[in-house]
């Protein structure tokens, strides 16, 4: 089948280069002609494991084409599918200047008929919206039909080629059909394709999004009520997830939710709610609670050194906002950051893929190490932001011989609490007891 896919981020790139995987022909169109160069001359733009050996492979075999022109982009195409930003706008709601624009362009161009199918997350409505600005200019048929995708950064290409499930939202027989067999061998497993209305589907992506950030919140909040009560909730995490109906999944506290979904998605349906004359309580408890949680280490890190930070100098393993991604979209590292550098403190940090990232952004503001070993030098403390798997079985003899003091601050819950205890560190978590050298014994 020929395809194409409007917007070539992270869902855009992904979701074209696995179509091209499956044999469809897919030509990807993007606004960023930097990108479609970078794209077209086999530069991936995006750091996602196990994506770039599909997209170098579809490339070379010709059924995975960039350009930067529209109508070149979806003149043969029988499927075209909308990957565009839905960033927040002033008031919270996800801002459609860019799904809308680019419909009323495609209304311009089509000349027969195609399926338009909305894979960005947008708000119930989106569809009938998406329709009218293609009439605008277009009278002839077509389809639009809702497909949220569920993948996740860092895992993005196993989820895109072996969905739990696919959400299929159209009303049209023959928009049915179309995505049907498009979905087909991605589904060879038995997993199920859920076809539903354009608005349940369109819902779906929001309470999927809001449900996982509900339950993060939830461990959050258990876990501050652990320190507060001297219980380990690592030990409550295994204790309630293995209860079929909780889960093992989505129970690991932290330094609350971030990147380009949960903390935009969350508030698009409060906002959703507001307008449709609801308030939802749970997702606003689930908003301040993350606001909270991101900087949760900070008081005690000022705690520890007295109130003052002016001088100190910190170590940071993490900037990405989850492992196994580049991406420092409302990352927490980056909250902390700020909250250091305003106290007067200095910071070097380390993080395998997000530094070039974080870089454009920070610029010389912050130290970026060679290695996360580097990253120790001097410090005063290291805090730990994203866990990386580097991260989580250190050489410890490196750690104590780099740093000035014996001091670590883990948001990520890395190490296991006596172990670290033994070599003589002062070390505060999440939800779990602290340990001091002298006390060896805070809560
Ligand atoms: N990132 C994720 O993990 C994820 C997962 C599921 C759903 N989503 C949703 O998918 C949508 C896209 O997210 P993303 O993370 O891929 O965004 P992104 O910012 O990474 O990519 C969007 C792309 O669209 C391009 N673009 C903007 N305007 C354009 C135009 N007029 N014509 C052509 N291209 C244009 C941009 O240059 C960019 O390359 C959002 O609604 C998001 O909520 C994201
Ligand atoms: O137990 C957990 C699991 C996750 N997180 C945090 O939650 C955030 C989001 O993590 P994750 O969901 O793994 O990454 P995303 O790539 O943002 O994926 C989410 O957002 C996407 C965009 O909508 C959806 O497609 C995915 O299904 C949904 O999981 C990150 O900051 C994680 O550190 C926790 O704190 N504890």
């Amino acid at each position: 089948m020929k395809i194409a896919v409007v917007g070539t981020g992270y869902v855009g790139l992904v979701t074209g280069t696995c179509f091209a995987e499956t044999g469809n022909e897919v030509t990807c169109v993007d606004i960023d002609s930097k990108k479609v160069e970078r794209l077209s001359n086999g530069e991936i733009t995006i750091y996602e494991p196990g994506l770039e050996k599909l997209f170098l492979r579809n490339l070379k075999e010709n059924r995975l084409q960039f350009t930067t022109s529209l109508e070149d982009g979806i003149r043969d195409a029988k499927i075209v599918f909308l990957a565009l930003p839905t960033p927040p706008g002033e008031d919270g709601s996800a801002d459609l200047k860019y799904i809308l624009g680019v419909s009323e362009e495609i209304g311009k161009l089509l000349k027969d008929y195609k399926v338009l199918v909305d894979k960005s997350t947008v708000p119930v409505g989106t569809a009938e919206k998406v329709k009218a600005a293609v009439r605008k200019n277009y009278s002839g048929e077509f389809d639009v039909v809702s497909n949220p995708e569920f993948l996740r950064e860092g895992v993005a290409v196993d989820d895109f080629m072996k969905p739990d499930r696919v959400v299929i939202g159209t009303t049209s027989e023959r928009g049915r059909k179309v995505m049907g067999d498009l979905y087909a061998p991605f589904v060879r497993s038995g997993n199920p394709v859920i076809y539903m209305d354009e608005r349940s589907a369109e819902l779906t992506k929001y309470a999927a999004n809001s449900f996982l950030a509900t339950k993060i919140s939830f461990m959050n909040e258990i876990a501050q009520l652990c320190e507060r009560v001297g219980a380990d909730v690592d030990m409550v995490r295994l204790g309630i997830g293995s209860d079929d109906r909780i889960g093992k999944r989505f129970l690991f506290p932290g330094i609350g939710y971030g990147g380009s979904c949960f903390p935009k998605d969350v508030q698009a349906l409060v906002k959703s709610s507001c307008e449709a004359d609801y308030q939802f309580r749970i997702l606003n408890a689930v908003m301040e609670v993350n606001e909270k949680q991101k900087l949760h280490l900070i008081p005690k890190i000022k705690k520890y050194f007295n109130d003052d930070l002016k001088g100190k100098h910190f170590a940071l393993w993490g900037l990405a906002f989850k492992p196994n991604t580049d991406d420092i979209r409302e990352a927490p590292a980056l909250y902390i950051i700020e909250e250091l550098l305003a106290a007067g403190a200095t910071v070097s940090a380390f993080d395998p893929e997000a530094m070039k990232n974080v870089q454009q952004l920070l610029g010389d503001q912050i130290h970026f190490a060679e290695n996360q070993y580097e990253a120790l030098k001097g410090a005063d403390a290291l805090i730990i932001a994203t866990e990386w798997n580097e991260f989580r079985t250190p050489d410890f003899l490196k750690i104590v011989t780099s740093m000035k003091n014996k001091t670590i601050f883990d948001g990520r819950n890395l190490f296991d609490v006596s172990a670290i205890s033994e070599l003589g560190f002062h070390y505060e978590s999440v939800g779990r007891r602290s340990i001091s050298p002298n006390s060896n014994h805070k809560n």
